[in-house]
C-alpha cells in the first residue's frame, strides 16, 4: 500500500455528524499511529520545499483541527505559526470576518499584527469541504497585508469545489470525488 493509501485507510466516515446528511470524516485516528503523522508532515515539507514556492514567513492553522498539524511544519520551516481562531477566544485587539463551512456559519479572527505586510503564508487545515473557511483565513491574512501563496490541506472533498474559492494553489494529500 503506498503511503497515502496507508493515510487514506486511516481515516473514519461518520454519516450523518454533525449534522443529517453530512459524512463526516474524523482524522483523529491517524493521530493514535505517529508513522502516520510523520509521512503527513514529511510529506508537507517536502511540498512546500520543492515545489518553487517563495520562503516561507508563517503557517496560519485554523481553529481546531488545523492547530494539529501546523506548528509541526511550521517548526521544520522555521517559520511562525500563527492560529485563526473561532470568534471570543483570542485575547487583545483581533480582526473578525463572518464565513460558511459545510454545516453552518461561524466567525473567525486572527490577532492584529500577527502577520506583517509583504510576508508569505500558507493556510494549513486538516480539511477542505466548501472552502468556506480557508476563504476566510485568506482574507484575514489579507487585511494584514500578507500574500497567501498556498493553501493546503489533509483531505479535501473535491466535489464541493472548495479550491475554486481560493485566491491560491491548493495541495491536498488525500481526496474524495464524490
Ligand atoms: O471547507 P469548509 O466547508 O469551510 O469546511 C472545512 C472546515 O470545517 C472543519 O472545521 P470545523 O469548523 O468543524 O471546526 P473544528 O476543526 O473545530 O472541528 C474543518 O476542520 C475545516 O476547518
Ligand atoms: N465532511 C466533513 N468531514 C470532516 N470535517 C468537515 N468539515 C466540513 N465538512 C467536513
Amino acid at each position: 500500500m503506498s503511503d497515502i493509501a496507508r493515510i487514506k485507510s486511516l481515516l473514519r466516515a461518520i454519516p450523518d455528524f454533525p449534522k443529517k446528511g453530512i459524512l463526516f470524516q474524523d482524522i483523529f485516528p491517524i493521530f493514535q499511529d505517529p508513522l502516520a503523522v510523520e509521512t503527513i508532515v514529511t510529506n508537507i515539507v517536502h511540498h512546500i520545499l520543492s515545489t518553487g514556492l517563495p520562503k516561507i514567513d508563517v503557517i496560519v492553522g485554523l481553529d481546531a483541527r488545523g492547530f494539529l498539524l501546523g506548528p509541526w511544519i511550521a517548526n521544520r520551516l522555521g517559520a511562525a505559526f500563527v492560529p485563526v481562531r473561532k470568534a471570543g477566544k483570542l485575547p487583545g485587539e483581533t480582526i473578525k470576518v463572518a464565513y460558511e463551512k459545510e454545516y453552518g456559519t461561524d466567525y473567525f479572527e486572527m490577532q492584529a499584527n500577527a502577520i506583517k505586510t509583504g510576508q508569505n503564508v500558507i493556510v494549513l487545515d486538516d480539511l477542505i469541504a466548501t472552502g468556506g473557511s480557508a476563504k476566510a483565513a485568506g482574507e484575514l491574512i489579507a487585511k494584514h497585508g500578507g500574500k497567501t501563496v498556498k493553501y493546503i490541506f489533509l483531505v479535501e472533498l473535491s466535489a464541493l469545489k472548495g479550491s475554486e474559492k481560493l485566491d491560491a494553489p491548493t495541495y491536498s494529500l488525500v481526496q474524495f470525488e464524490d
